[in-house]
């Protein structure tokens, strides 16, 4: 099949697995996620209270207001739609931004964020997303893609051309459709279930209730049990205070956005990643005379008593060890000695000067792995769990504060 050359200009685009984008991730421990409508299920202008169109390009283009009927890519209809957005995300504490690129809401929130200052992540389906929109739109979309300080892209363009295509605009519309899809799960249900970095995501869709590709996005968020709120009423309310317009689906009850913050120290993340069992160590540590530089690593390979899948395990970083671990023959007796295995590798990682003098600085707050991927045991999962490994953790810094004060 003929290659066409797809780069963006001046836009490093990654796959949702690069090291660049989960190093992101990991900074960013509260993530908002943005889907929402297409420009023309937004109300019609006349439904709000902005004035007159000020584009020719809009007035003179009926097609055009057609699928525009807002006149939201009219300086005043995207002012008012980015002003609405950003008031929304000011004042949540939100460290990051993920949205979808698409022409509509993606935009705006996307807009928002950088009018914020709040880090952003643009997620593309493929790497001509722009090629049927008009050139306002499509110059709104590359100076997003060159702000943003991560874009990532789910599918190469060359995966969903029609048979004997002539152009990068020769799309098949299914393969379209499939990509959207997946950029949608990708900024959502399988960050908040693949990601272990990550600690706190929340999804805000610009969602009137109909079916569509927003709607998709918002049920395989709902089925994953994502915490999410549709902003359409409160838009309405804002941009259309006499409309007829209605969101056919009642407004969200409020939902606070993030989990209450409890005192101490709450997930491994930002300044307390290196409390993380995917923390490199200083020292290697040792099993079947093997050399494993994380916890994480270690604690997999532990499981097992194959020696290749050991070895294996070794040469991977925490995540993907962490994913391993669960395709290995586990020893019979791993149950009964998890928690000690756990003990002793937190023990060696804690022997590292610098480490000791972290965790001891910590007083006498309550460590807690919060985490949202469900691991109750480990840690809490929206608040439940049983805390094992913040329970050794500080188990260990009482151990080292007594070693300390004896000396
Ligand atoms: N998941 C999905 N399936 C489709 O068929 C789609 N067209 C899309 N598109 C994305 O959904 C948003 C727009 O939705 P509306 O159809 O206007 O409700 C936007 O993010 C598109 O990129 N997604």
């Amino acid at each position: 099949m003929k290659r066409f050359p797809v780069s963006i200009p001046g836009v490093t685009v990654y796959a949702p697995d690069a090291a660049e984008v989960r190093s992101w991730l990991n900074l960013h421990p509260r993530l908002i996620a943005g889907t929402g409508h297409r420009p023309n299920k937004f109300p019609k202008r006349s439904a709000t209270r902005l004035p007159e169109l000020t584009t020719r390009f809009l007035r003179d283009n009926p097609q055009w207001q057609k699928y525009d009927p807002m006149g939201l890519y009219d300086p005043r209809g995207w002012a008012a739609a980015v002003v609405f957005a950003a008031g929304w995300l000011a004042g949540r504490k939100v460290d990051a931004v993920i949205a979808g690129g698409a022409i509509g809401w993606d935009q705006i929130l996307a807009e928002a964020a950088l009018m914020l200052g709040l880090p952003l992540l643009i997620a593309i389906p493929f790497q001509t997303q722009d090629s049927m929109w008009p050139r306002h739109v499509r110059e709104v979309w590359l100076a997003q893609l060159r702000r943003a300080d991560r874009v990532v892209c789910v599918t190469d363009v060359h995966d969903i051309l029609t048979p004997g295509a002539r152009s990068t605009r020769d799309l098949d519309p299914q393969g379209m459709k499939d990509a959207m899809d997946r950029r949608n799960k990708f900024m959502t249900v399988h960050l908040h279930r693949h990601m272990d970095v990550l600690p706190d995501l929340f999804v805000v869709a610009l969602h009137d209730g109909s079916s569509g590709g927003t709607g998709n996005c918002v049920r395989d968020c709902r089925a994953a049990k994502l915490p999410m709120t549709s902003v359409y009423a409160d838009f309405l309310a804002e941009l259309c205070p006499t409309t007829t317009a209605r969101a056919k689906t009642p407004p969200a009850a409020p939902v606070p956005l993030f989990s209450p913050e409890p005192a101490g120290i709450r997930g491994f993340q930002g300044e307390y990643r290196w409390l993380s069992n995917f923390w490199r160590l200083s020292r290697p540590v040792k099993l079947s005379g093997i050399e494993f530089w994380t916890v994480e690593a270690a604690y997999q390979a532990a499981k097992t008593l194959d020696l290749d899948d050991r070895r294996h395990l070794a040469t991977l970083d925490p995540g993907d060890a962490k994913r391993y671990g669960r395709t290995v023959k586990m020893r019979p007796d791993w149950d009964s000695i998890k928690l000690d295995v756990m003990t002793q590798l937190t023990r060696h990682k804690f022997r590292d000067p610098a480490l000791r003098t972290r965790l001891l600085s910590t007083g006498t707050l309550q460590i807690t792995e919060e985490n949202t991927w469900g691991d109750t045991f480990w840690g809490v999962s929206r608040g439940k769990g049983q805390n094992h490994l913040g329970q050794i953790l500080m188990a260990l810094r009482h151990e080292i504060a007594n070693e300390q004060q004896a000396q």
